[in-house]
């Protein structure tokens, strides 16, 4: 589905990503990992469209992405979030949810103040297709709280929900994990293995381990911009480049 060939990212005298090629297959949850300053984030950004790559292409279902805006390439169905947290914290969740469908709800806004019949109509669906994913990410009983009430847990499922609603066929998670309880942890791990069950892709940058292992199907371990190695979770602990870049020793 996502096709990353030969991707090389420099900054200045240091190459960030180094010849990075690798596939993802839709419903799969592709996992890249590395020690700090390997390269996943900048990879990250150049395939959302954030940091133009010095060489190689990615493509999403055989359409290149090349010169691509991020909202180009949130236009063809790759959503992302941000290790900062992109939440709204003084809006609702339900409304943190619908800045998801911000083009179409802004033609509604402008069709409601015109009086034109349909759009009332289309944000009566926005909202509700807002709250049916907030559903499946069982904290639907939230919607109207401010979202800066919300657990660090809760606000992940929220960006997870606005960018379903967007209409994502794959989406980039940098770091869910960061600040999250371990059952936090393993409720994002259940609502991610649900969402591929249904059809979605994930691409994740992780560290946490517990979250890696159980919701993985395939790890790509980064280091110093260069792939070390690819596999699944079962064989990654006893990859012996893998034991070398995190333990010093194989
Ligand atoms: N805009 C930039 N300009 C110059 N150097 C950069 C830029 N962005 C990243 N780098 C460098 O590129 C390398 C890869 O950084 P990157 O953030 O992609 O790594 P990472 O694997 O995501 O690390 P972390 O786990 O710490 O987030 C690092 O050496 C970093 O300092």
């Amino acid at each position: 589905m996502l096709e990353v060939r030969n991707l090389t990212v420099k900054f200045a005298g240091l190459t960030a990503v180094d010849d990075l090629s690798f596939t993802v297959n839709q419903g799969e949850v592709f996992t890249l990992m590395g020690p700090n300053g390997a390269g996943k984030t900048t990879a990250f950004n150049a395939i959302g469209g954030f940091v133009r790559p010095t060489a190689g292409h990615v493509a999403l279902r055989g359409q290149s992405m090349a010169g691509m805006s991020p909202a180009q390439v949130a236009a063809l169905g790759i959503r992302r979030t941000f290790q900062n947290n992109g939440i709204l914290r003084e809006m609702s969740v339900l409304e943190n949810v619908l800045t998801g469908l911000e083009l179409s709800t802004r033609s509604s806004f402008w069709g409601c103040a015109l009086g034109a019949p349909g759009s009332a109509r289309a944000e009566r669906d926005a909202t509700r297709r807002a709250r049916e994913m907030l559903g499946q990410m069982d904290i639907a009983g939230l919607a109207d709280r401010p979202a800066g009430d919300l657990s660090f847990g809760q606000q992940r499922l929220v960006e997870i929900a606005r960018a379903m609603v967007a209409g994502a066929e794959l989406i980039m998670l940098d770091e869910p994990a960061v600040g999250l309880s371990p059952g936090e942890r393993l409720h994002l791990g259940q609502v991610l293995r649900e969402l591929t069950a249904k059809g979605m892709t994930v691409l994740l940058v992780e560290h946490v381990q517990d979250l890696v292992m159980a919701v993985s199907d395939q790890i790509l371990v980064l280091n110093y911009g260069k792939k070390i190695a690819q596999c699944p979770p079962s064989e990654v602990r006893n990859n012996k480049d893998v034991l070398e870049v995190y333990l010093g020793h194989a």
